[in-house]
């Protein structure tokens, strides 16, 4: 059991556009009153998810509430970054009554969770709960299953190779840590597809962890918030693929950040999105851009080849409306073609 004289942290982790970001909103637009602050970790280099956030206008949620780690992954900036912004927060007058940390989609969360045993912290958090937000529809479509062929090639290349890729690498980590999964998007799932996906869930589960279904994220805070799980204290329970963050880099991903010009119309970058979407080894697009003749600005998104847009705010005065697209993919994935598209349609 947690120590009550310690706050609370919810780790969220969950593949690139599993719906963190809007699970972390629900949460914050269902507080009920509870002093929540957010911890937002990046893997790109363009500050985002905090941004979505902020621009939330939920009440009660101030700017100094969502803190951004942008660039790289939390685990491997324990010291420099991640200790110290839990110490800000905590030394508040008016400290969080409980810490969200919403990892990279790319971040393996054990090494997170390892963190929480620093000396520094160490009597004064806990990690209350980690939870694995699965894009159920991703799963269902085989995105994470490893590709027989590649495996193969792979072995006959190094004996030592014991993965199959390095998305259901990172997926199974995620799992693996768990102590509450939600089967998200389920909207865009068929009744099979949940009972195959549900299943290979529970295949990659060393113990009994509950498994929610959920559209757009939509669970209510009290089963989320209060688990009082002190996983920093259970990790033996948590396999992992990469013990140590030393044992992990970022080798397997990378991403850029490619300005766009104003569009004539949402429809217009959408499409460009698109087609963007389509080179190899693409795995997220997200960014913001001015649409002539429109206040707001436009968020563009898109997880595998599903696209989505909103507008989410206007533009600030005096801020410069450049428009800013950030590209996840593997190591490796046709820059030129995704630059192509964006840039000329
Ligand atoms: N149809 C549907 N769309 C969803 C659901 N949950 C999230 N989305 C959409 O999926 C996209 C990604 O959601 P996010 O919440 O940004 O995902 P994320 O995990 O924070 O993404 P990264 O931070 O990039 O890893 C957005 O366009 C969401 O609106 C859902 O349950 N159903």
């Amino acid at each position: 059991m947690s120590d009550i004289t310690k706050i609370p942290c919810t780790i969220i982790t969950g593949f690139l556009g599993a719906g963190k970001t809007t699970l972390v909103r629900h949460l914050l637009e269902n507080a009920g009153g509870r002093r929540l602050a957010v911890l937002v970790n990046e893997f790109g280099d363009l500050g985002f998810d905090g941004s979505f956030i902020e621009g939330c206008g939920i009440e009660g949620c101030t700017q100094e509430d969502i803190v951004e780690l942008p660039n790289g992954c939390l685990c491997c900036t324990v010291a420099d970054d991640f200790v110290p912004a839990l110490n800000a927060l905590l030394n508040r007058p008016n400290p969080p009554e409980h810490i969200l940390i919403e990892t990279s989609g790319l971040a393996l969360p054990k090494p997170l969770v390892r963190a929480f045993n620093w000396p520094d912290i160490r009597s004064r958090v806990t990690v209350d709960g980690v939870i694995a937000v699965v894009d159920g529809p991703a799963v269902a479509s085989g995105a994470f299953a490893e590709d027989p062929n590649a495996l193969e090639a792979q072995r006959a290349a190094d004996t030592s190779v014991d993965h199959e890729n390095p998305l259901e690498e990172v997926f199974e980590d995620q799992l693996l840590c768990a102590d509450l999964i939600l089967l998200n998007k389920t909207d865009q799932m068929a009744a099979d597809d949940k009972t195959t996906v549900l299943a290979e869930i529970n295949e990659h589960l060393p113990r009994a962890v509950k498994v929610i279904e959920t559209a757009h994220s939509k669970v209510d805070p009290a089963v989320l918030l209060g688990l009082s799980a002190a996983a920093e204290a259970d990790l033996d329970a948590r396999p992992s693929h990469h013990e140590t963050a030393e044992d992990h880099d970022h080798d397997d991903f990378e991403s850029i950040a490619i300005s766009v010009a104003p569009v004539a119309t949402p429809e217009a970058l959408v499409a460009r999105v698109e087609r963007a979407a389509q080179a190899a080894g693409v795995l997220r697009i997200k960014g913001f851009a001015p649409v002539d003749g429109k206040p707001m600005r436009l968020v563009v998104q898109g997880v595998g080849q599903r696209v989505a847009y909103h507008f989410d705010r206007p533009w600030k005065a005096g801020e410069a409306q450049d428009g800013r697209m950030v590209v996840i993919g593997l190591k490796g994935f046709d820059v030129k073609a995704v630059e192509a598209a964006l840039h000329n349609g």
